[in-house]
């Protein structure tokens, strides 16, 4: 998968130069390539934004160099379309089902903001060309949309083949289909057995895999029903189907 971030910051996406991104880009799985949105601001103090028409608060982005670092990435007359993936607040919500979905994608083109946003008509102009999915990460709001890209980039790079260890899963994420589907993870343990007085749970101990199993089902709806009964609900509900709860 290739995935392009364009930015005014840049240096926000340098996380993804280590950990579990940084190693699918070491091992080929993955690559990134971050684009400076000002190379495309032609001025003498490389302008890339300006009042709203309308007024309001803030500033807009210009649309001129936006256009301009898209087509750099991704030429109209070139090899590929990316899918154009946009933070904003006002997005369709990530989830893990849209990480699934763009995990299939063979390329991403990111266009984190700031200020209060793009001009609209970069969004309709590229949506001529390309896919645009206009997203946001949750129900809280940030200053831009440069710590989403780090946040969609890492849920989606999990899930690409090659880049978690045997040692880890996507078969036993939180809402990944399966018996533990739409359930919160339950607690985990390490060595040593008693630390500070407190002993790991017997049973993950007594080499039992049914009992073993038995229990961190029902320590994933006890977390889950504690903290998020809105996905118990759509367990009870059906709205997962028995597929899901059954794998
Ligand atoms: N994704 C996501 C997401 C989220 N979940 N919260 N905030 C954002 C997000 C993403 C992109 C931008 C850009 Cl561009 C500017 N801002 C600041 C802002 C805040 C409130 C209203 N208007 C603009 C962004 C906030």
């Amino acid at each position: 998968m290739r995935i392009d971030v364009v930015s005014i910051f840049p240096e926000y996406l340098a996380p993804l130069d280590v950990s579990l991104v940084g190693k699918a880009r070491a091992k080929g799985l993955l690559d990134v390539r971050l684009h400076q949105l000002r190379d495309q601001a032609h001025d003498v103090h490389r302008t890339v934004d300006d009042t709203p028409y309308g007024g309001g608060p803030g500033m807009v982005m210009k649309p001129e160099p936006w256009a301009a670092a898209l087509e750099a990435v991704a030429p109209p007359d070139g090899e590929g379309v990316p899918r154009l993936i946009v933070p904003t607040p006002s997005g369709r919500p990530f989830t893990q089902e849209l990480a699934v979905e763009l995990a299939s994608e063979p390329w991403l083109l990111f266009a984190p903001a700031r200020y209060e946003g793009i001009d609209r008509r970069v969004i309709e102009d590229a949506a001529t060309r390309m896919r645009v999915d206009e997203v946001s990460i949750g129900d809280y709001v940030l200053a831009g949309g440069e710590v989403a890209v780090l946040v969609m980039v890492e849920a989606v790079a999990r899930l690409l083949p090659g880049v978690l260890g045997n040692a880890e899963s996507v078969r036993d994420d939180s809402f990944a289909p399966g018996a533990m589907a739409n359930l919160l993870e339950g607690p985990v343990y390490t060595k040593p057995a008693e630390w500070r007085g407190r002993e790991v749970p017997p049973v993950l101990l007594s080499g039992n895999h049914g009992a073993i199993a038995r229990w961190r089902r029902d320590q994933a709806l006890r977390r889950t029903a504690e903290n998020r009964p809105d996905l118990l609900e759509r367990l009870t509900s059906g709205d997962v189907d028995k597929h899901d709860r059954a794998a």
